[in-house]
C-alpha cells in the first residue's frame, strides 16, 4: 500500500490521537489539526494525498470547511468525513458538498485500513496523472517554440514573422502609427561557404543572428529568419527617418562583429545589405507584397554594390545610402 500524507481536522483531542496512531500503524505520514482554520493555514504547505475532516466542530463545522476548500483548491484531494452521526441525510448533504466517503465514529480500525486502501490507489493514480500532466506542459512549451523558431539560429522563424507582421499591420493601421520592415542579406555568403565550409557557414548565421537579437531587443522590436542567409526586422512606430538610424545602427553593429570573410568581393569582413520600408499600414496590406516591396529594395542595395541599404516609404520613394 503506497503512503499517504494524510491531513486530520478534528476538534476533540482523543479522537485525533486515536485515529493518528491507527494511520501512523498502517505506515501513514499524519497532520492532525483542531479545527478548520488551522486546516486551511497548513494545506498548501503539507501537500495532503488524502484529509479527514470531523462533521460537528465548533466555530466551522467540516460541511462548510468542505465548502472552501473546493472552492480554494481545485485539484481534487480525496476527503473523508468524521461524525458521530450515522444519519442518511448528513451522509448525503456530506457527499454533494464535495465529500468522497464517510465514516461513522468511533471508527472500526479494520473498516479503516480497508478505506484507506482504496484512497491510497486513488492516491497514486493522483500522482501518476499530475506527473504525466507535468510532462504534457513541458512538450506543449517546447512544441510552440519548435513551431515559432527557425532550429538553427534560434530566432522566430518564418512562420512566426508572417503571424507579427499580420498583428502589427492592423496594429498600427487602427492606430495611424508608421511601421518599418527591414529585409536584410549576407554579402556572398556563397563565397563564405565555398571557402570556409558549411559548418563554418552556419556558425557564423548564427553569430549573426545572436547580434540582431541583442541589437533589436526593444519591446516593439521583432527579428526573425525570413530563409537562408535573409533576416527580417520588424520595427513598430518607425517611420523612414528613424529606419534609416536602424539601419546604420544595424550596419555598425554587424561593422563591429568583424567576422573575417577573405573571399567576399567588397571587403575582408562580413558585409550585408538591407532594404527598408516604412509605412503608416491601411491595415488592410499583403503580407506577400509587402516581402516584395521590401525584397525590390534589397536588390537595389546589392546592385548599388552591396554592405549599404536602400529605405523607402511604402509606395516607394527611394532613398540610397552607402556611406561609411
Ligand atoms: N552554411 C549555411 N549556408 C546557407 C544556409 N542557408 C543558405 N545558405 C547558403 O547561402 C548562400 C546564398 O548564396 P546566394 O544566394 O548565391 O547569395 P550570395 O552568395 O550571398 O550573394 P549575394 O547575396 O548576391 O551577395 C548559398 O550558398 C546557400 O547554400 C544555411 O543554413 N547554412
Amino acid at each position: 500500500m503506497g503512503v499517504m500524507r494524510i491531513l486530520m481536522a478534528d476538534d476533540i483531542a482523543s479522537e485525533r490521537l486515536y485515529l493518528t496512531a491507527c494511520l501512523t500503524n498502517l505506515g501513514h505520514h499524519v497532520k492532525s489539526v483542531s479545527s478548520g482554520a488551522e486546516l486551511l493555514k497548513c494545506y498548501s504547505e503539507f501537500q495532503p494525498d488524502l484529509l479527514l475532516i470531523d462533521i460537528e466542530m465548533p466555530e466551522q463545522n467540516g460541511i462548510e470547511l468542505v465548502h472552501t476548500i473546493r472552492l480554494q483548491y481545485p485539484e481534487w484531494v480525496p476527503i473523508i468525513f468524521l461524525s458521530g452521526l450515522n444519519e442518511p441525510h448528513v451522509i448525503a448533504k456530506a457527499i454533494e458538498v464535495g465529500g468522497d466517503d464517510y465514516l461513522v465514529k468511533p471508527v472500526n480500525p479494520i473498516i479503516l485500513a480497508a478505506k484507506m486502501q482504496a484512497m491510497s490507489r486513488i492516491a497514486v493514480m493522483r500522482q501518476r496523472l499530475e506527473h504525466t500532466t507535468v510532462q504534457l506542459q513541458k512538450v506543449n512549451k517546447l512544441l510552440l517554440e519548435q513551431v515559432n523558431e527557425d532550429p538553427l539560429t534560434k530566432l522566430a522563424n518564418r512562420r512566426y514573422l508572417d503571424q507579427k507582421l499580420k498583428e502589427f499591420i492592423a496594429l498600427h493601421g487602427r492606430n495611424s502609427l508608421p511601421l518599418t520592415i527591414i529585409l536584410l542579406d549576407v554579402d556572398f555568403f556563397k563565397l563564405f561557404n565555398d571557402f570556409q565550409g558549411h559548418i563554418e557557414g552556419d556558425n557564423c548565421l548564427k553569430l549573426l543572428s545572436s547580434n540582431l537579437k541583442r541589437t533589436f531587443n526593444r519591446a516593439g522590436e521583432v527579428c526573425g529568419r525570413y530563409g537562408g542567409e535573409e533576416f527580417i526586422v520588424l520595427i513598430c512606430n518607425c517611420d523612414e527617418k528613424q529606419a534609416i538610424k536602424e539601419c546604420q545602427r544595424l550596419k555598425d553593429s554587424i561593422r563591429r562583429l568583424a567576422i573575417p570573410h577573405e573571399n567576399s568581393l567588397i571587403s575582408d569582413k562580413l558585409t550585408v545589405s538591407q532594404g527598408a520600408i516604412s509605412w503608416v499600414p491601411t491595415g488592410l496590406e499583403l503580407v506577400e507584397n509587402l516581402y516584395q516591396a521590401v525584397d525590390t529594395l534589397l536588390y537595389q542595395a546589392k546592385e548599388n554594390g552591396r554592405d549599404q541599404f536602400v529605405t523607402s516609404e511604402y509606395p516607394y520613394s527611394l532613398v540610397s545610402h552607402n556611406e561609411n
